[in-house]
């Protein structure tokens, strides 16, 4: 009792209007001399760039949470006034020079992708994708990589053409069933993607998520991965534990919160089941013989020396199976689509490609390999073309800098600070593409219909260095 009185007298006394002037004051020459420190004294001062960018965060906010997802334009307009090697961030510099790009994207470097970006797509998660240092990646790479090898893919094939056969059916269906006047467009964004996650799901769990064959074909699923993409601006402005625990929300209050969270916790509990099974079938080693499954490696992973080690929760695996999940679906379901798009509306394209696929396959009884479809030049090229077009990551993706004297087009980035380009900016740029915006599969042959190299140098779809694609 006597404490609190004496607290209260002690608060009478206080001049607030002179405390709050003080803490503003205090607060204004805190933020002015960050400002100043960060503009004329800090390492990466001597960067070229706006000077509102390096002395505050409040830009990114502004494209991460106000205008979300513009932040590449922003900077390809920066590019344009100050130059390749641009400072966007207090702590980042941007570089925009084809090539310069094998310099920050070294095939084997090791290297470590920017904690500050990547932790807060979905907080500090035991997954490939956010591993940190070199030592963590190689471990949940090394079980994954011999599955996305080009040999297992090549034997996993007959699985893949029995999900793409699904659609060609369907098609077929479609066209004998309805008379060619009434026929409708038919909008393939969701079954593409329901085929890619089908054959994963397969590859993955040896058991396919049948989106195809479900009513709304994944709609919500799938429309769930572009609302989760959004956020993912927002998630950037907070710290790695906020996001962590958003995204590991217990089910029932994730659910309460965002009833269109159901889908999420849906593939979370699914995968998991998915991953229990492989791991309590007693079955499981005859049938990965006969079928491979992604999971069931690393359900028994081995060391170095080949010798058993403990394997990730199931908890670890199932963010893994989700990791996997979105890396894979919108990547390459915007792929095959700008692919598709590009075929169908240039029908210059769409003859030429049709004639050389007819040479190929004269009947309809001919069987379509891999094998055979990348010894069409044309094909490959609508390919490349589509996956050109399509960018697969828009956004950054920065490292971080660990050699002492790293030099970018004469200027110093020291060790510690992040180095990014933009995938974006190399695949559509005008000095190596003419008329780069638009789909022409043409660009990638010689006089002669092969496929020439002028530009494999600058093809850089699903990155160049040990954090490529896994699954390009
Ligand atoms: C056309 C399709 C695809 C494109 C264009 C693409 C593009 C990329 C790019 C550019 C990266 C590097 C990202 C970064 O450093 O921030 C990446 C990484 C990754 N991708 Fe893909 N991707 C595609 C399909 C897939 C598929 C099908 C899977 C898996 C089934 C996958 C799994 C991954 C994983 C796990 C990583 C992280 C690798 C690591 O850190 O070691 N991607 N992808």
């Amino acid at each position: 009792m006597k404490l609190l009185s004496e607290a209260q007298s002690l608060l009478g006394h206080v001049d607030w209007a002179l405390l709050a002037a003080t803490t503003a004051g205090l607060l204004a020459s805190f933020l002015i001399s960050t400002a100043v420190y960060r503009i004329w004294f800090h390492p990466l001062s001597k960067i070229p760039g706006p000077k509102l960018a390096a002395a505050t965060w409040l830009v990114e906010f502004y494209y991460n949470c106000i205008n979300p997802g513009q932040y590449y334009k922003k900077i390809e307009e920066w590019h344009k006034i100050y130059g390749p090697v641009i400072r966007i961030t207090p702590h980042e510099v941007h570089v925009n020079d084809p090539d310069t790009y094998s310099l920050l994207y070294k095939t084997n470097a090791k290297v470590t992708k920017d904690p500050l970006y990547y932790q807060r797509f979905a907080g500090d998660i035991n997954v490939l994708f956010f591993a940190k240092d070199t030592a963590t990646h190689r471990s949940r790479r090394d079980p994954l990589n011999n599955y996305f090898s080009k040999k297992s893919v090549t034997e996993f094939e007959a699985v893949i053409v029995k999900h793409i056969d699904k659609l060609c059916q369907y098609l077929k269906r479609y066209a004998e069933s309805t008379p060619p006047d009434s026929q409708e467009p038919i909008d393939l964004h969701y079954r593409i993607r329901c085929i890619v996650l089908d054959i994963f799901s397969d590859y993955a769990f040896g058991k396919s998520f049948s989106f195809q064959d479900s009513p709304n074909l994944g709609k919500d699923f799938f429309d769930m991965i572009r609302v989760h993409m959004a956020s993912l601006w927002m998630f950037r402005m907070m710290t790695p534990a906020m996001v962590y625990r958003i995204t590991h929300l217990p089910p029932f209050i994730a659910l309460k919160l965002d009833p269109s969270a159901s889908t999420y916790v849906k593939l979370k509990q699914d995968s998991k089941v998915a991953i229990q099974k492989i791991r309590d079938d007693p079955k499981a080693d005859d049938l990965r013989k006969e079928n491979r499954t992604v999971f069931y490696d690393m359900l028994h992973p081995h060391d170095d020396e080949g010798n058993p080690i403990p394997p990730k929760s199931l908890d670890d695996l199932s963010d893994e199976a989700y990791g996997l999940t979105v890396a894979s679906s919108d990547t390459t379901g915007n792929g095959v689509h700008a692919t598709m798009l590009g075929i169908l509306s240039n029908p210059d394209v769409y003859t030429k490609l049709k004639a050389e696929l007819r040479m190929a396959f004269p009947s309809s009884e001919s069987k379509i390999t891999w094998a055979k479809l990348e010894k069409i030049p044309y094909m490959v090229a609508c390919i490349k073309e589509g996956l050109r077009i399509s960018c697969g990551v828009i956004g950054r993706m920065p490292r971080i800098v660990e050699e002492p004297n790293f030099q970018v087009l004469g200027h110093h980035i020291p060790r510690g600070y992040s180095v990014t380009t933009s995938n974006y900016m190399m695949l559509r740029n005008e000095a190596i593409y003419e008329d780069p915006h638009n789909y022409k599969p043409g660009r990638w042959l010689d006089e002669n219909g092969n496929l020439h190299t002028h530009f494999d140098k600058y093809f850089v779809p699903f990155g160049k260095d040990s954090r490529h694609c896994i699954g390009m």
